[in-house]
């Protein structure tokens, strides 16, 4: 199997600068030895292009409600990312997106699903449901399932759609902290949303691979999107999001371990690791370890 890697040093889905230089913070922590001995090939397509905020719209920081900040910006990057995304899948490899943050999901999951039907999981303290009218914060970070699936304000936007994807495929694992308008768009919509609740009453191997069932029913492949603030911010304080009561490392290893055995997944994305509030590159390294168990790395 050969891995694809691809980097897509973006910050414009979120306010907290910084989570650009994950892709790097990834590669250093050793991210082609740690896919090497998972035992695949991995072959590094570098980074995106991304242009930097400062040249652009420097303005579009300020907060503000009723909007998706950056937005132009974003469809840049994800409709590049997209194309990357779909060749790697037509070439027969697995690409591996690099965050930046959340919003590469929208370029990902669009790209992953190009003259495909697929499904996620969805590995994530929050539930990125949000529309540009829903979002507390303004910040595509918090929408990308909603722009792909066409939810609420998301509908007809072409760019950001993802019809490949529909939500009777996609699975949460871990959620903790959603919006209010979130959590009732989430209960109206057709997605399974398995909470650090149901992981603590029924165990990580059931909810994971309850989740897996899930988003591979009927479908040509799954997309992983592991959002690091999904564990517990003690072991990966390297987030700009981080919410407290996340899964421990063990959980989060055996989680990918479930997943590397599904054969199914099609594509991955590893996002949010920001270095800048990292402590000694700790949250990139457990990034690039849990992205080996996912690709097959074994103890024994
Ligand atoms: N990918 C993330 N870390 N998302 C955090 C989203 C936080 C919040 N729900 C918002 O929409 O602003
Ligand atoms: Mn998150
Ligand atoms: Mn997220």
């Amino acid at each position: 199997m050969t891995v694809r890697i691809i980097g897509a040093p973006t910050d414009y889905g979120q306010d907290r600068r910084g989570v650009d230089m994950g892709p790097s913070a990834i590669r250093y922590a050793g991210l082609s030895d740690a896919l090497s001995s998972a035992g695949v090939d991995a072959a590094d397509a570098g980074d995106l292009t991304v242009p930097r905020a400062e040249e652009r719209n420097p303005d579009a920081r300020t907060p503000s409600t009723g909007t998706a900040k950056f937005l132009q910006e974003i469809e840049e990057v994800t409709t590049a990312l997209a194309d990357r995304v779909a060749d790697s899948v037509a070439a027969g490899e697995t690409p591996l997106v690099l965050g930046g943050d959340h919003s590469v999901a929208i370029g990902s999951l669009s790209g992953s699903a190009r003259d495909a039907e697929i499904g996620a999981v969805w590995f994530d303290a929050h539930g990125d449901y949000n529309t540009p009218s829903t979002s507390p914060s303004g910040n595509v970070h918090g929408m990308p399932l909603a722009a792909v699936l066409g939810h609420g304000d998301w509908e007809g936007v072409e760019w950001a759609n993802a019809p490949g994807l529909s939500e009777e495929n996609v699975a949460y694992v871990g959620l903790r902290a959603l919006d209010d308008s979130e959590r009732e768009a989430i209960r109206d919509s057709e997605m399974t949303a398995y909470t650090m609740s149901d992981i603590d009453e029924r165990g990580i191997t059931d909810v994971v691979g309850a989740a897996l069932t899930v988003a591979g029913d009927g479908v040509d492949g799954v997309h992983v999107s592991l959002d690091m603030d999904w564990l517990d911010p003690t072991i990966a304080p390297g987030v700009g999001t981080p919410v407290r009561g996340g899964v421990t490392y063990r959980e989060a290893h055996h989680a990918m371990e479930l997943v590397a055995e599904t054969d199914g997944v099609r594509s991955m994305e590893v996002v949010e690791v920001n270095p800048v509030l990292d402590e000694s590159n700790e949250t990139a390294e457990l990034a690039t370890e849990l992205v080996a168990s996912a690709f097959g790395k074994r103890i024994l």
